[in-house]
């Protein structure tokens, strides 16, 4: 049974949050997709192929945690990466994908690499359980897959394996990003733009001091 009172705040914080997003450039031409957990066993996730920056409480979906829409419409084409995500980790409580230009260049850049080191930061406090500057945080990448299912079982495997984080990157696509809630998704969503930001300018620099 959804909770129809909890699931319409929801939609309204989540498409608050999304004009947010699109503002920044992090949500350009309908790409992006956002979710919240309602309970133990559903989340509420965006209706595929809407602008991201224009939402209305009538563009979200209640999804069971295998994917499955609860309620009317057809939800995200990549749910099956949120749902995943709330399975393997029960704390979270909100989900957010963008294609921002920062983590859809660094992630065509380092193509060899399966991950992206973060250490040195003091920007990494803003990660839960991370107190120091002198920690290392793994953002692992993905070769981007239509196939999403096969996708969502990759990156559930590698989470199923390695210490978690807070983020992952699909080549050329984008960001997946959660936290505890809403707040901190969106905290740890800008803490790891900045950090890949930071990354790709320094690659700019040391390779111009190649030069
Ligand atoms: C135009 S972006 C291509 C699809 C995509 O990557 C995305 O994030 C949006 O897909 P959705 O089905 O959630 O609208
Ligand atoms: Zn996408």
């Amino acid at each position: 049974m959804i909770d129809s009172k909890y699931f319409y705040q929801q939609a309204i914080a989540l498409a608050a949050a999304g004009e947010e997003l699109y503002q920044r450039g992090w949500v350009p031409a309908t790409s992006g997709n956002f979710s919240t957990r309602l309970d133990a066993s559903s989340a509420i996730v965006t209706a595929s192929g809407k602008h991201k920056g224009r939402l209305s409480p009538t563009d979200f979906i209640a999804v069971d945690l295998n994917a499955q829409p609860i309620s009317e419409g057809k939800p995200s084409a990549e749910t099956e990466l949120h749902t995943r995500l709330y399975q393997r980790f029960p704390n979270i409580g909100a989900v957010l994908h963008c294609h921002s230009p920062v983590v859809t260049i660094i992630s065509k850049l380092v193509k060899p690499r399966d991950a992206i080191t973060l250490s040195d930061y003091e920007l990494l406090k803003a990660f839960d359980g991370i107190d120091t500057h002198n920690s290392q945080v793994d953002i692992p990448l993905f070769d981007n897959n239509q196939d999403i299912s096969a996708l969502a079982k990759q990156v559930d495997n590698y989470f199923s394996k390695h210490a978690s984080c807070p983020a992952y990157l699909i080549r050329g696509h984008g960001v997946y990003c959660w936290g505890d809630d809403l707040d901190s998704c969106m905290r740890n969503l800008e803490a790891v733009d900045f950090l890949l930001r930071c990354e790709l300018e320094l690659m700019r620099f040391s390779h111009g001091d190649q030069q």
